[in-house]
Parts: structure tokens; sequence; C-alpha cells
């Protein structure tokens, strides 16, 4: 039910990321209709919620979960409703329990024109971080969660 990636939420983006050489991943994202800010345009935060998808799958390499820090979005062109943004990520560097990653997302072609950059710091936390602060969850939800890391990484 993730609103970045899940597949079955019903209002979500749908962001889809597959993990690339070394410590990269790449994803995409559509825009349609209901990511619309101004008229025909996609809403910025929408588009950061895309690049906040895309830099956090980065963790499922790394095993460790992980939540954003801070994230800094740059647009550089106006995306048009019906977009599809092809977004790549990397970890940049790791210091301690920062990881520090970057993003960039094109229009409608992995070689297309740069729409928006990013850069994030995500901050490694104890898995008892999301039973502590998330609302109370089913276990089969962690767990599937820690399925999807050794699915990933195993
Ligand atoms: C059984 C297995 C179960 C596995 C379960 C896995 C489930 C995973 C599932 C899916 C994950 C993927 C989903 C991705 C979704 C997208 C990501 C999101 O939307 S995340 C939500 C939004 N973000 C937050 O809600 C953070 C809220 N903030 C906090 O919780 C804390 O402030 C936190 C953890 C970020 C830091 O708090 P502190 O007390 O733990 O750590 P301190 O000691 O303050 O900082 C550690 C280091 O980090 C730096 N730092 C802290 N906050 C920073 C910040 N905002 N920006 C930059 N650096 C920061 C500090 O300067 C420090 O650095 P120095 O070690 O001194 O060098």
């Amino acid at each position: 039910m993730c609103v970045g990636c899940g597949p079955d939420h019903p209002t979500g983006l749908h962001v889809t990321v597959t993990a690339g050489e070394g410590l990269t991943v790449s994803g995409s994202f559509t825009v349609t209709d209901d990511h619309q800010g101004a008229p025909g345009l996609a809403h910025g935060g929408i588009l950061s919620l895309a690049f906040d998808e895309v830099l956090g799958s980065l963790i499922w390499l790394i095993g460790e979960p992980a939540v954003t820090g801070h994230l800094e979005t740059s647009y550089r062109r106006p995306v048009p409703v019906g977009t599809t943004l092809y977004i790549g990520a990397a970890i940049d560097r790791v210091d301690g329990r920062k990881i520090y990653m970057s993003a960039s997302g094109r229009e409608n072609a992995v070689d297309g024109p740069v729409s928006v950059t990013a850069s994030a710091v995500f901050v490694v936390v104890p898995a008892t971080h999301f039973v502590e602060h998330g609302r109370a969850v089913a276990p089969s939800e962690l767990s599937e969660a820690a399925a999807k890391v050794a699915e990933v990484n195993p």
C-alpha cells in the first residue's frame, strides 16, 4: 500500500524501480491527470514524492532500513501531464548512518532532456523504528518488507 510504489494502491504513483549496476537503480513514473498541479502540468510535490520513492529504493541494495532525512528537488523543466519520467538514482557515499544519494529524471526516454534532479540524505535506523513510531501493523507487513530485502539483495 505504499503511496509511491504499491501496485494495489488505488491513488498511488505506481512508481516502478529496477536495480542497476553497483549501487544504482532506475525507475519510471508516468504523470497522469491525478498528478496535475497547474493546468496540464505535474505538481512539484508529486514529482518530489516520485524521487523520494526511487531514492528510497536504493536502501534495498544496502539491506538496512533507512528513512529520508533530507530531500532537495530542483525543477529544471515543466513536466507535462502524460510524460513518463525515467529516473536514475545512485548512492554517492555513506558516512556513518548517513547515506548520500542523487537522482535525475529525464523526459520520455532514458536519454531524454533532464526535467528534475534531486539529492537526499537517508539516515539508517533500526528496524524497531517502524514498530515504535508507526501505527500498529500486522507482523506480515514487516515480514513482507524483510522478504523484499532478501529478494533484492540475497
Ligand atoms: C524485521 C525487519 C523489518 C524491516 C522493516 C523495513 C521496512 C522498510 C520499508 C520500506 C522502506 C522504504 C520506503 C521508502 C519510503 C520513502 C522514504 C520515506 O518517506 S521515510 C519517511 C520520512 N522520513 C521520516 O519520517 C524521518 C523522520 N526523522 C527521524 O526519524 C529522525 O530525525 C532520524 C532517524 C532521521 C534521525 O534521528 P536519530 O535520532 O536516529 O539520529 P541522529 O543521531 O539525530 O542523526 C544521525 C546522523 O544523521 C544526521 N541527520 C539526522 N537528521 C538529518 C537530516 N534531516 N538531514 C541530514 N542529516 C541528518 C545527523 O546529523 C547525524 O549525523 P552524524 O552521525 O552526527 O554525522
